[in-house]
This record gives structure tokens, sequence and C-alpha cells, in this order.
């Protein structure tokens, strides 16, 4: 689909764990292995992506080039490390791949539950717009409060999405965005996409394809995991 273009690969993972009560989730283990690796492993596996930058705290760079010694990644070409806020990491793995992606997958580090196949649907969906974001249909009801925490109204959910990595581009477009930022904050890199007025498409993401946020997100990944029987 992306008829030979170079694909690359960026693992976000510098962030602080702060929500973890003390639990370093990026190298937390999940089945005996550390987040980082079953985070990375699909990318290693897949044959279209070409190379992969791992953006780390700087505290935890030692760390991660022990893990890519240990684990023999082939693909990791850079571990860089990470910024104050999410996207001040991002933009540093986008630096070290000017001219040498076509194409960029974005991914957080704390989501080790991604299939394989995602990366496929994502390929699928980014050839057609130059950008795509995996999510999922919501599924609670949601209200929008106001400032006094009374609801304001409850918001119809036929179109709302959970939105999820891994979200793919065109380099060029998510430099362009990404340079566009100035000082905005957001959560997400195809907010940056948005704000530029370029189309984004969504794919269908995972229920399973959770972030660790939260100790309680630790043990739901670790019930995935089991029940995966990897
Ligand atoms: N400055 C940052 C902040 C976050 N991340 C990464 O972005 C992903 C999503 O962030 P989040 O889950 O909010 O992680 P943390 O920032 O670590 O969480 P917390 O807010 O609890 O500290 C994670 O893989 C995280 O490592 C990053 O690379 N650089
Ligand atoms: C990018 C993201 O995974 C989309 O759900 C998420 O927004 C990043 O996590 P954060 O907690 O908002 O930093």
């Amino acid at each position: 689909m992306f008829n030979g273009q170079r694909v690359a690969a960026i693992i976000a993972a510098a962030g602080r764990s702060e929500r973890m009560q003390g639990v370093d989730k990026i190298f937390t283990l999940l089945g005996n292995r550390p987040v980082l690796a079953r985070t990375v492993y699909p990318f290693e596996c897949h044959p279209m992506i070409d190379r992969i930058v791992i953006v780390l705290n700087a505290e935890r760079m030692g760390e991660g080039k022990r893990l890519a010694d240990y684990e023999k990644w082939r693909k990791v070409t850079d571990i860089v490390a990470g910024g104050e806020r999410r996207q001040d990491s991002v933009m540093n793995a986008l630096k070290k791949l000017e001219g040498d992606a076509r194409w960029v997958f974005i991914h957080d580090g704390a989501r080790p539950l991604m299939r394989l196949h995602q990366i496929d649907d994502g390929i699928e969906a980014a050839a057609e717009s130059g950008a795509a974001v995996s999510a999922v249909p919501v599924t609670d009801t949601i209200k929008l409060s106001r400032e006094d925490g009374m609801i304001e109204t409850t918001l119809p959910r036929e179109r709302l999405w959970a939105v999820q990595t891994p979200q793919v581009f065109r380099y060029d477009l998510i430099r362009r965005a990404y340079e566009a930022a100035e000082d905005a904050s957001v959560t997400d890199d195809a907010s940056l996409v948005e704000r530029l007025g370029a189309a984004v498409k969504i794919f269908q993401g995972s229920y399973g394809n959770i972030k660790i946020t939260t100790p309680e997100s630790l043990a739901t990944a670790e019930m995935l995991w089991r029940r995966s029987g990897e």
C-alpha cells in the first residue's frame, strides 16, 4: 500500500508515570517482559516498518539501551531523550527522522497490547488521506458539565470515538503540523494535523489496546495479556 516507501515508528515512552503510584509503567513487567519490550515487538516484526525511534525520559536512557541490547532489536536505530510534554518528546523523534521517512507511526510506549494487524489497518487508512488514527466507539454515556459541576447536556454518542495510538501520518504533514503548533498543548498528534485543516481518517482500534495509566489499568493489562494466551 505504501509502495516501498520508507516507514518509521516513533514509540513515545518518555512520560513520568505520575499516576502509577511509584511504578515506572514503561519498564514494569507484563507477562515477565518489560512493557516497552511488548510495545516495540509488533513494530520490530512488521515487514513494512523500516526503522524505530524510541523516546525515553533522560534518566531512563541507560535502561533503554540495555533493554535494546538484550532484546536484540534490529530496527531500533535511535533512543532519544524526551521533553516536558508528550508533544515535545514526539518532536525530538521527528527531527531524528528528517530525510529518512515518508510515513511515520506514532505510538504510546504505554500501550503494550496493540496487535500486528493494527499496523496494516493504519497503513490502509493513512494511504487514503495522509493521516489516520485508531479509535474505538465510546460505550459510556457522555455528559458535558458546566463549571459548577452540574450537567449542561448529554452528548449523542453515535459519532464519538475514544482515540488511541497508533496514529499514522505522512512525514511532511505531521512535521508541518508540529512546527505550526507553536505553544498549543494537545493530547494527541492528530489534533495538530486537524489544526492545519487537513483531513484525518479514523480506523477501527481495539478495546484491548489500553493505555497503562493507573495501577488499575496495569492490572487490566495483565488480565488481558493472560487471556491472549501469548
Ligand atoms: N513528556 C512525555 C509525556 C508522555 N510521553 C509518553 O506518552 C504516552 C502517553 O502518556 P501518559 O500515559 O500520559 O504517560 P505519562 O506522562 O507517563 O503519565 P502521567 O501523566 O501519569 O505521568 C506514554 O507512553 C508516555 O511515556 C512522552 O513520551 N513524553
Ligand atoms: C495519544 C493518546 O494515547 C490518545 O489517547 C493519549 O491522549 C495520550 O495520553 P495523555 O494521558 O493524554 O498524555
